[in-house]
């Protein structure tokens, strides 16, 4: 039986750990089970349960304490980072082994990670070792994207991890419910992008001689080969995440060999008479 796993990365802030526990909350009431596991050597509040901790192995604050090392956040991130790769097996005995396994990984925030690092895509190669199918879920800011020069670099990092991992990947727009209503009028075009179009709407610095034609191929590549598009997603809307979801089991055929559970019954007020309340309608 395969085990299902979903990468959740993207930049600092963007939403990683609020996603992962909506999606635990989502989860539940589907009766489906769903566990994370915190990668965030640095992290430090969340509020889901955890199957395993990577501060367990290894915290952020030991590494820059450490006078042999001397290092700041983020060379001491790093530092962590490279020294889980080299342990594996910590993630090995925290993960056993359950019958349709499906778990979120909730990644650091320090892009170098998604753009030139191995470190991902050794815990990607060793998670497929162990049979899981991953999907890569990269979350940007919807507040960032909203104009079109800030869109291409936002595409350009999510392709920057597509490329490095080489797994399906969904990418996300966050935080969709702080967006006002002109902005999220302004955002539908960057959900299904006309890139050609975008090029045009860029600040004068992106039109420049020397820019024009490097801008004009990016934007080619990202509009003819399809490669990369967003969801939106709100988490107050149980729609949004649903389909947020249903894209991710498809990109790793989640639900192809499971039996069918019936979901969790509500709960009724004994309190309420239904005979009454429809005579009375
Ligand atoms: N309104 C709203 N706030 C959100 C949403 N997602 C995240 N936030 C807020 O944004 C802040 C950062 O969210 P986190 O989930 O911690 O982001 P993260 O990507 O895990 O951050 P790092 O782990 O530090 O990289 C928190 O204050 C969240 O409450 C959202 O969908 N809507
Ligand atoms: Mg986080």
């Amino acid at each position: 039986m395969p085990r299902y796993a979903q990468l959740v990365m993207g930049p600092a802030g963007s939403g990683k750990s609020t996603y992962c526990s909506t999606l635990v909350q989502h989860c539940e009431e589907l009766n489906r089970s769903v566990q994370v596991v915190n990668l965030d050597p640095a992290a430090e509040h969340f509020d889901y349960p955890v199957m395993a901790d990577i501060r367990e192995l290894i915290e952020v604050d030991d590494v820059m304490e450490d006078d042999t090392l001397r290092f700041g956040p983020n060379g001491g991130l790093v530092f962590c980072m490279e020294y889980f790769s080299n342990n594996f097996d910590w993630l090995e005995n925290c993960l056993g082994h359950v019958e349709d396994d499906y778990i979120l990984f909730d990644c650091p925030g320090q892009i170098e990670l998604y753009t030139h690092l191995p470190v991902m895509k050794h815990l990607v190669d060793q998670l497929q070792q162990w049979e899981f199918r991953v999907c890569g879920v990269f979350l940007v800011d919807s507040q960032f994207m909203v104009e079109s020069f800030k869109f291409i670099s936002g595409v350009l990092a999510a392709l920057s991890a597509m490329v490095s991992l080489e797994i399906p990947q969904i990418n996300i727009m966050t935080k969709m419910d702080l967006l006002s209503k002109k902005a999220k009028k302004e955002i539908e075009k960057f959900l299904d992008p006309d890139m050609y179009s975008l090029m045009e709407d860029s600040p004068s610095v992106l039109k420049t001689k020397k820019f024009k034609k490097m801008t004009k191929a990016i934007c080619g590549l990202i509009d003819d080969y399809s490669i990369v598009r967003f969801l939106p997603f709100d988490r107050s809307d149980e729609e949004c995440i649903n389909i947020v979801l249903q894209h991710i089991d498809f990109a790793i055929q989640y639900g192809e060999d499971l039996e069918f559970k019936e979901p969790k019954e509500v709960e009724e007020d004994p309190s309420t008479n239904y005979d009454e309340f429809f005579q009375d309608s």
